[in-house]
């Protein structure tokens, strides 16, 4: 825990009220409804305002206090916006050369052919913005970022502006970098598909306050945050590739000593995942069956059952070793099952993705 700040922000109607510590690696993904603050705690960070009284410490060292206040050009930290500010009037490969030459030599961490390569903007080097699609534009923005080697990467809604195909586009070059560079990310976005595949840390903000900060799987199953009361309420498990290629085209991972089957994927053997399961592709049963199309069957404990969504759901909360799977099933079903904390189940799973 190495990023701790301290802001009372006050915008007339509108006071951000801060005290966090946040992990200085992975992805912290804030999260919370338009207006709760997002962006004024990221400007925060950035230095860009300068809230008297705030305190912010990033890896022991002190960016803001009541006699320090280390301005933004000198805080190393790269800043992604919501829509790419490139400059006009130079060449992709100027753009980057920009980034990089903000940085003298002896102190640069990160390569131009490494972020041309990570980003895959080869082919686009002799282009001007104008030229180049808007989520190309973004992977420039971010491979600009990168070449400052910043200790801490901020981005706000860094996807909001593209479209569905764009951001499939972008949304694996952002997952390169969570896993291939040890570069803490603090992330803005409105999008919870969004966060659950690239965030490891989630802070929830409502209204300039954190209502709830933790490990992504503990806040999207937590009973008392809103995620669990939501048409795609999920959880994130963690899970390891046991073998890559089982036939008929699926990957088996290890979930807490048991298997689970996905659909193909290039991952090799002993790579941790993640993997994204939604609470309405989750049925329960009390025996294993063994006629039906589910290929994947858990033993789980039931935590407890909520209400759900609907008044005809109920929601179920299932431990599966040391993590947390979530079920959506009929108050019907879940009153014929008998359901009660404690018991033995079987889980029955339909739909996997990695995330
Ligand atoms: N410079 C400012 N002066 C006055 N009020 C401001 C200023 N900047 C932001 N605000 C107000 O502070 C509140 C929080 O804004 P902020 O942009 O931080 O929210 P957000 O969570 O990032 O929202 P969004 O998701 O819509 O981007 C809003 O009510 C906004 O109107």
């Amino acid at each position: 825990m190495t990023l701790q700040l301290d802001f009372t922000v006050n915008h007339g109607s509108f006071i951000l009220d801060t005290r966090l510590e946040l992990p200085d690696k992975g992805v912290t993904a804030l999260f919370g409804r338009s207006g709760s603050g997002k962006t004024t705690l990221l400007r925060c960070i950035a230095g860009l305002e300068h809230p008297r009284g705030g305190r912010l410490v990033f890896q022991g060292e002190t960016w803001q206090d009541e006699r320090t206040f280390l301005p933004t050009y000198k805080r190393p930290l790269g800043y992604v916006f919501q829509e790419a500010s490139l400059f006009p009037h130079l060449k992709v490969l100027q753009n980057l050369e920009y980034g990089l030459k903000r940085v003298p030599p002896g102190k640069r961490r990160v390569r131009m052919d490494q972020v041309i390569q990570l980003l895959g903007l080869e082919g686009l080097l002799a282009r001007y913005p104008d030229q180049i699609s808007g989520g190309q534009r973004q992977r420039v923005s971010l491979g600009r970022a990168l070449l400052t080697s910043p200790d801490l990467l901020l981005m706000d809604e860094p996807l909001a502006s593209l479209d569905a195909t764009s951001k499939d586009e972008i949304l694996p070059f952002l997952e390169r970098l969570r896993d291939e560079q040890a570069l803490p990310i603090i992330y803005i976005s409105h999008s919870i598909d969004e966060v659950i595949r690239l965030a490891d840390h989630l802070v929830l903000l409502d209204d300039g306050k954190v209502v709830a900060q933790g490990g992504l799987q503990a806040l999207l199953t937590a009973r008392e945050l809103p995620f669990i009361r939501t048409e795609s309420a999920s959880t994130a498990l963690h899970a390891q590739v046991s073998h890559p290629d089982v036939g008929d085209e699926l990957t088996e991972l290890a979930v807490e000593g048991q298997p689970l089957l996905i659909a193909k994927c290039s991952v090799p053997t002993g790579q941790p995942v993640r993997v994204k399961i939604m609470a309405r592709d989750v049925g329960l049963a009390l025996t294993p069956p063994t006629d039906t199309s589910f290929l994947n069957c858990l033993r789980v404990t039931l935590l407890d059952s909520l209400p759900g969504t609907l008044p005809s759901q109920a929601l179920v909360r299932l431990k599966l070793g040391e993590q947390i799977l979530l079920s959506r099933v009929s108050r019907r079903s879940a009153g014929r099952l008998g359901l009660q904390a404690g018991q033995r189940l079987y889980a029955l799973i339909k739909g996997v993705a990695l995330s």
